[in-house]
């Protein structure tokens, strides 16, 4: 690597970012102002400007300093005239760096400085001194000093420094970031510059060494900082913004690097994605991370899917920050190509809608009778078993947080929130054909929870309130286990059915095994899950499952008439319980559908007697208009 020279007038900052590129680059500093003559030293002191005859030795002596440490080395030196600069390259390529800001800013730093020998008043001289160059790379110093470092670390080491790199320091990337960091990965890292967003950076970098993470505004200065292939997370929202950053940083890229959308991006438009960018050689990964700001920080649950063949390369350092499961194991795999990664995590977060809705609904339940206290004791009991799981526990943590004015949780608009995972997850399940009623149910009843005023005008008084005891709360239990499980069995089957259409090849019992640990889902049950899917992938027919559903039936069915017994909406509950009734019913009601059909649209049904034979009947119009 040629020498680099910081140049700029006193007070721009050279010999701060030089020492951060010192130790980015792991190469010695060199401070000019060290290599005076005591006399030029005292001259500058009493305010008197150098002359060029002043200087000449002291360039020498740089420049010969300067040819010693051809392999790398970093001057910091203001070098304000053509003719010094020319002094200090003689027979050596140098790498030089320009440091420029206004003249206000500069005298403003300089009267708070302290330390230093030069006399601010020198200062327009230094400016008026100045012949900027028209080469090197010329840098704002008015930026974070651990900005410019990197943005100049990253121009004069052509190899790449870092190994890995992250764009969007939201909350989900910050925390992906120290937690690569914590890993020893040589990280480097990049938000989007704005007025707004302009000390995103620098304050991601303030208590951070240069020595594991370089932080970038600039995209450019970012994709270079990196050793190639390169392998970029992207942590944005879905939609515009990623598609943004994809038509950014394409032109920066070159064959064999690849782009991971960390996000909650749609399967299919992962799929675009992937293909767009396989016609220009790079991989187009996408990534379920779920855990939300904790596990980004301590250990994600990692749902990878796209180019196989940049596949295990990027495992083996996001391995590094997943979660780990039971057994020892990082919960991140491999599960296809194109969105298979974004699909199950979709799927996922299908899945979370409906457990987040049945705590909605047993908590609905309990509450006209019941105090948070109360709940909350129930809840924490429930967790200290089988139906252990995160979300219980975030639930038990929320019906506690009282500030002593009053539960936080009464002080939240009753409008739920989303962000399109769980609606895509119930329209994917339309799609494939897969009655995942309770994912679609909790899609349905945040919605229903946007009709605000509607729900106030029409509001009638809970009465004949649920008498809750000792029995009354274990039939809850009951009731509460046989949904989640349910949940579960829709959720895989929606996956196992998607695997089959696209071809894609994940296990079922290895994506239980990734949601284990980290994600927002783990549970016991999930646990569980894991075994019972290495024997079969459709739950339902395991005979111990559905033994276990037929002994909390009575229990379902009693909590669907406390629902309606006290007007409580129970959507994800009664749909678990249909969804049960329906699957067991041998004779089912469809035959007067197809009937139906075939009456108006000739639409053709297959006899008991022949179902091979698709017939049609001549249907006599009787009754009716
Ligand atoms: N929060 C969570 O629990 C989880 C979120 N996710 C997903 O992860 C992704 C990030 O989420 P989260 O960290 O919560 O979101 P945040 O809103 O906290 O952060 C979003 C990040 O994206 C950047 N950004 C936004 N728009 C653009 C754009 N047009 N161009 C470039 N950068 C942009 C933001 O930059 P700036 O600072 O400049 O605005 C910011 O760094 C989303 O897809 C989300 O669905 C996945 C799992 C869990
Ligand atoms: O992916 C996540 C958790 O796994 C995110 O927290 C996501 O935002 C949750 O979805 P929504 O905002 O629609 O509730």
């Amino acid at each position: 690597m040629h020498p680099i020279v910081i140049m700029g007038v006193s007070g721009c900052g050279k010999t701060t970012v030089g020492q951060l590129v010192s130790r980015i680059l792991s190469i010695p500093f060199f401070d000019a102002d060290d290599f005076h003559p005591e006399a030029n030293k005292q001259k500058m002191a009493s305010g008197t400007p150098l002359n060029d005859q002043d200087r000449a030795p002291w360039l020498e002596d740089l420049s010969d300093l300067l040819a010693k440490n051809k392999g790398g080395m970093v001057l910091a030196c203001s070098a304000l005239k053509e003719d010094y600069r020319q002094i200090l390259s003689a027979g050596i390529t140098l790498n030089w760096i320009i440091l420029h800001t206004e003249f206000e800013v500069i005298a403003e730093r300089l009267n708070i400085r302290q330390d230093h020998f030069f006399d601010p008043s020198l200062l327009q001289s230094q400016f008026d001194t100045l012949e900027s160059p028209d080469y090197g790379l010329q840098l704002d110093a008015s930026q974070d000093p651990k900005i410019l470092a990197s943005q100049v670390a990253a121009a004069c080491n052509h190899m790449g420094i870092s190994d890995f790199g992250l764009i969007g320091l939201g909350v989900m990337g910050s925390n992906l970031a120290l937690n690569l960091i914590d890993q020893g990965i040589q990280l480097s890292v990049y938000n989007r510059f704005s007025t707004d967003e302009a000390m995103v950076v620098p304050n991601f970098l303030k208590d951070q060494s240069l020595s594991q993470v370089l932080g970038f505004n600039q995209l450019e200065s970012f994709v270079r900082s990196l050793r190639t292939p390169r392998k970029i997370l992207i942590m944005v929202p879905a939609g515009k913004a990623i598609d943004s950053v994809l038509e950014a940083i394409t032109p920066l890229l070159q064959p064999g690097d690849a782009l991971i959308d960390g996000g909650n991006a749609h399967y299919k438009e992962t799929s675009r994605r992937a293909q767009l960018m396989q016609g220009k050689s790079i991989a187009w990964m996408g990534c379920g991370v779920s855990g939300g700001r904790e596990g980004a920080r301590k250990g994600p649950s990692l749902m990878l899917g796209g180019d196989a063949g940049s596949a295990p390369g990027i495992l083996k350092i996001l391995a590094q920050i997943a979660a780990i499961d039971k057994a020892g194991a990082p919960c991140i795999s491999f599960l296809g190509e194109g969105g298979a990664g974004h699909f199950v995590k979709m799927v996922h977060n299908g899945m979370e809608y409906a457990e987040m809705q049945l705590l909605a609904e047993v908590f609905d339940l309990l509450r006209p009778s019941l105090s948070y206290v109360e709940i909350e004791a129930l809840f924490t009991k429930w967790n200290s078993g089988d139906s252990q799981s995160y979300l219980l526990g975030i639930t038990s943590d929320i019906l506690r947080t009282n500030s002593g004015n009053g539960y936080e949780l009464d002080r939240i608009v009753d409008v739920a929130g989303s962000k399109g995972t769980g609606t895509w997850s119930a329209a994917a399940a339309l799609e494939l054909g897969i009655p995942a009623t309770l994912l679609s149910s909790a899609v349905y009843a945040r919605a229903i929870s946007t009709f605000q005023d509607s729900r106030r005008s029409a509001e009638v008084s809970k009465q004949d309130l649920v008498k809750w005891d000792e029995e009354t709360l274990e039939q809850l239990h009951s009731a509460y286990s046989f949904v989640r499980l349910i949940n579960h069995i829709q959720g895989f089957q929606l996956i196992n059915e998607a695997c089959e259409q696209f071809q894609w090849t994940a296990d079922l019992s290895e994506i239980a095994r990734i949601w284990t640990e980290g994600c927002i889902i783990k549970s016991k049950l999930m646990e569980a899950c894991q075994g019972w899917l290495a024997e079969t992938s459709e739950l339902v027919s395991n005979p111990r499952i559905r033994q276990e559903l037929s002994n909390w039936e009575p229990d379902v069915a009693q909590c669907c008439q406390w629902g309606l017994q006290q007007r409580t909406p129970l959507s994800v509950i009664n749909g678990a319980f249909n969804w049960w009734l329906a699957m067991n019913q041998a004779d089912s009601p469809a035959k007067l559908i197809q009937a139906q059909r075939d009456y108006f649209g000739q639409h053709g049904y297959f006899r008991t007697d022949d179902p091979q034979r698709k017939v049609s009947f001549k249907w006599e119009r009787t009754n009716g208009h």
